[in-house]
């Protein structure tokens, strides 16, 4: 799937917020505070400890989902948004959220609860059925519309078969109508970016299924877009390379700071990425609590392996469980 440019569209009418259920306790650790999406991994950052180090907050108590800082506009803000299909299936029911911009944001949540969902409605690849979906920062065209520009990650690379790595990875810009020698420099610098330098006339058979992913997150970003969405892109991989590519994930995030929305099953995932894990109930999908993951500047094998790590897993897997019984 290809970065797309879009309209957000908004629904007919507005549903109320959802009251996220309390987490009872307190865990000894990490320490809750007041979540903000906003905050920043690094020294100095907002809710960032002084050592370095963790501070998970739980914010579940109600109308604190929205997660951006007071007086600043988030990237997409959704209200009341609810999702029907046409089979009669209600998929999600009055979702409350607001992205801000440049976070690192994970859905979390059983099976069927409307991760993909939501994130299809976001993309406008999918109508909402009542609410809306806005866009308070996006540039807008002549009619007054929102354009945001959005990629997209599915669960499969869904590369062209016939196209080398290179030509997959242009061409967005190739619809776009940018001019060969510019989209395939552009392509190139997005290779090497994600690592593959080396294979860049490579077809899609002669790569790994890693490296078709790295393809194809780069032909996501290859417009440089406001927010990347990724819907499980990692889940059929095994679990090196699936780490692997974690790291690459956040590499290509600290240093082109698109905000980016991650669907994931996996608790150990969301810690590891994520600055704030939303965590959604099923039957209907519905937000049930919204965690800020505070932790060190760098996510890597240390962090992965520290006590920090496991007390954060160990506080998203308890509100995941209170989920799953809601
Ligand atoms: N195109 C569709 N038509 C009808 N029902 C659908 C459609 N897509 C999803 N659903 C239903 O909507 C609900 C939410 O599905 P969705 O795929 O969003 O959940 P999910 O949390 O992403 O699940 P998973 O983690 O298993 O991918 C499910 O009950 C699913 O069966």
């Amino acid at each position: 799937m290809l970065p797309i440019l879009f309209h957000s569209r908004p629904g007919r009418e507005a549903n109320p917020a959802p009251q996220p259920l309390p987490l009872p306790g307190r865990p000894p650790h990490p320490t809750l505070t007041p979540c903000r999406a906003s905050q920043k991994r690094g020294a100095g950052s907002a809710g960032v400890q002084e050592d370095g180090t963790i501070a998970a907050s739980d914010h579940t108590a109600p109308a604190r989902n929205h997660g951006t800082a007071p007086g600043t506009l988030p990237v997409v803000s959704l209200r009341g948004v609810t999702k029907r299909y046409g089979n009669g299936t209600l998929a999600v029911r009055g979702l409350d959220l607001d992205i801000a911009a440049g976070g690192f944001v994970s859905l979390l949540g059983p099976s069927g609860c409307g991760k993909s969902t939501v994130l299809r409605m976001v993309a406008g690849l999918s109508p909402v059925t009542a609410g809306t979906i806005d866009w308070p920062r996006a540039t807008h065209d002549a009619r007054g519309t929102p354009r945001p520009k959005l990629g997209f990650v599915f669960q499969e690379p869904t590369l062209m078969p016939w196209q080398t790595a290179i030509d997959n990875v242009a061409l967005p810009l190739r619809l776009e109508g940018v001019a060969k020698a510019e989209r395939h420099r552009r392509a190139r610098k997005m290779l090497a970016l994600v690592g593959l330098s080396d294979f860049a006339e490579s077809y899609p058979r002669e790569l790994s299924g890693g490296m078709k992913m790295r393809v194809s997150i780069a032909r996501a970003l290859v417009t440089e877009p406001e927010m990347l969405l990724l819907d499980e892109p990692f889940a059929a991989l095994d679990e090196i390379t699936r780490f692997r590519l974690n790291n690459d994930l956040l590499r290509l995030w600290e240093a082109r700071r698109f905000t980016a929305v991650f669907v994931t099953h996996s608790v150990f995932e969301s810690v590891y990425l994520s600055e704030r894990v939303i965590v959604m109930a099923a039957g209907p999908g519905r937000l049930h609590s919204d965690l800020s993951i505070e932790a060190p500047v760098q996510r890597d094998e240390a962090f992965r392996t520290s006590p920090d790590y496991a007390a954060l897993c160990r506080t998203v897997s308890g509100a995941l469980e209170r989920a799953m019984a809601a």
